[in-house]
């Protein structure tokens, strides 16, 4: 790729982070953090759920005003604390939600900042070749004219990464970017990642993904309850010493033993259903016991099975079956025994303003009587909540001041509340940290032990190699291949996912 203009003079830090404290109602966020990245780097902001990575990126790019301490970007002091200042001084942020204009095409949506002088000055196919200039130079293979719409969510992602760097500049802050993306699909990110970093943009992004940080980081800073703990150089350490800082403990991070599980009955089925547009007709049987994994890219059906056997969405044709009785809507499958973790914990949830507890007890199973035993309620959720190993102080706050992967817990937590039979998680550990994580992969190695079933959307291999009895990887909305636990294994998932070595 040709280099755009040096986003920053030379010798001078893209960023620079100066003695910066927030503090929350009852609890401090960030204690006098102090951190640098160089130009031309990518840097890793690393640190357990709650360490305080959110609130440090929202200083950054102007959407949290310090309580004291400074932000340089190039050099240049951020002095009004607003996105739009941030901006100015060239800090870009490509957010974990997208901000795609659907219905545009691929070219506005580059040019989106610049659209107003642009449609004024220059025609369509002026834009057209202008974005598809941008999306070349940074090695981006999508088709400027191109419907946004139709893109995949990865592609989406790649479109917004072009649109924050098609102007030089010193800074892009991406919060956990691989986060649901395929291994296909990270590695034309990390692609696009290294020529951006070659023509001296800096990148600075939050990651639970340690073999990722070892892939493509060249620096991460450690954060622990608020404070900077390290900065280190990633060719200089491991990840047994990256868990240390970032835990103050050892923390098991690596594969468990694989039990042998016995698999009872049919727990539930579901018999020809399709769901028009992302799902075509399939077949699922799970037995007690057991944890089948749904492998395949967003949009390849893998939600849009999940939502049907956890009874939030309707299937066009078809039936799924829990036990012997038809599953009902979304409430029926609650009282039928089926817990389920949506991948937008926003949409499908939480409640977000509702309190810890109130999030907790939702789902209990029957009609609720914690509204006149608020006592007993409190001690079973502070109970869950130490169960669920979720960090919160007091579950009377309202659950939208917990950090992301703390929220992510709740969920969790409330299902197993809930006594569930079956549950059904879309990437159940999307923004949980590593020692959560194993955690969570413990608890559901012992409940399935005790009968529990389990259907797990993931995009994480280890994670499915790790847990998963049996694999159905999808491509299209159809199940293209199943793959037996005992033959699971990170490198096999990547060549059925690239295509190759598809039995089915
Ligand atoms: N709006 C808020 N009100 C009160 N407390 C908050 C608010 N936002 C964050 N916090 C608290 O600040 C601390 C740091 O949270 P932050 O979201 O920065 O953590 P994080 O490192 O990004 O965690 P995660 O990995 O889970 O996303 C946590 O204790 C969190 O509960």
């Amino acid at each position: 790729m040709t280099s755009p203009a040096t986003p920053t003079a030379p010798g001078v830090p893209a960023l620079q982070v100066v003695d910066v404290s927030v503090t929350f109602p009852g609890v401090r966020a960030l204690r006098s953090v102090d951190m640098t990245v160089g130009a031309g780097s990518v840097h890793a902001l690393l640190g357990e759920n709650g360490a305080g990575k959110s609130t440090l990126i929202k200083v950054i790019t102007g959407a949290q005003k310090p309580d004291t301490g400074s932000v340089l970007i190039g050099g240049q002091e951020l002095r009004t604390h607003t996105p739009r200042a941030a901006q100015r001084l060239g800090v870009r942020v490509v957010h974990q939600e997208r901000q795609i204009a659907k219905d545009l095409s691929v070219a506005q949506n580059v040019l989106l900042d610049d659209l107003p002088s642009t449609a004024g000055r220059v025609g369509y196919r002026t834009m057209v070749r202008l974005a598809q200039e941008h999306l070349d130079r940074v090695g981006v293979a999508v088709d400027a004219r191109a419907l946004a719409g139709d893109l995949t969510a990865a592609q989406q992602q790649l479109v917004e990464l072009v649109r924050a760097v098609h102007r030089p500049a010193p800074l892009v802050v991406m919060d956990e970017p691989t986060a649901s993306l395929r291994r296909s699909e990270v590695d034309v990110l990390f692609r696009v990642i290294d020529g951006l970093r070659a023509a001296g943009t800096s990148l600075l992004y939050i990651s639970h993904h340690l073999h990722e940080v070892f892939e493509i980081v060249d620096r991460a800073t450690v954060l622990r309850n608020g404070a900077h703990v390290a900065d280190l150089a990633v060719a200089e350490t491991d990840s047994d010493e990256l868990v240390r800082i970032m835990f103050d403990r050892d923390v098991a991070h690596t594969r468990l033993p694989r039990p042998d599980r016995d698999h009872g009955r049919i727990t539930l089925s579901a018999n020809g259903v399709a769901r028009a547009p992302g799902l075509r007709t399939t077949d699922v049987e799970l037995r007690s016991g057991e944890i089948l994994a749904l492998c395949g890219a967003a949009g390849s059906g893998t939600s849009e099975l999940a939502e049907v056997l956890a009874g939030a969405q309707r299937p066009d044709t078809g039936m799924v079956t829990v036990g012997r009785s038809r599953l009902g809507g979304r409430s029926g499958a609650a009282s039928q025994g089926i817990g389920f973790v949506p991948a937008d914990r926003k949409a499908g949830g939480l409640l977000l303003e509702r309190s810890i507890s109130e999030n907790l007890l939702l789902s209990e199973r029957g009609p609720s009587t914690w509204l006149f035993r608020p006592r007993r309620a409190l001690a079973t959720a502070r109970e869950a909540l130490r169960r669920g190993r979720v960090r919160a102080d007091d579950p009377q706050r309202p659950v939208a001041t917990l950090s992301g992967g703390n929220q992510q817990r709740v969920i969790f937590a409330r299902w197993l509340l809930a006594g569930s039979d079956v549950l059904v998680l879309d990437q159940p550990t999307a923004g949980v940290d590593v020692a959560a994580k194993f955690e969570i992969y413990e608890q559901l190695i012992d409940l399935t032990a005790q009968g529990l079933s389990v259907v797990m959307v993931s995009s994480d291999y280890e994670e499915i190699a790790c847990l998963a009895d049996r694999v159905l990887v999808f491509r299209d909305g159809s199940v293209v291949a199943e793959v037996d636990g005992a033959e699971v294994s990170p490198e096999r998932l990547y060549q059925l996912e690239m295509g190759t070595g598809v039995t089915a």
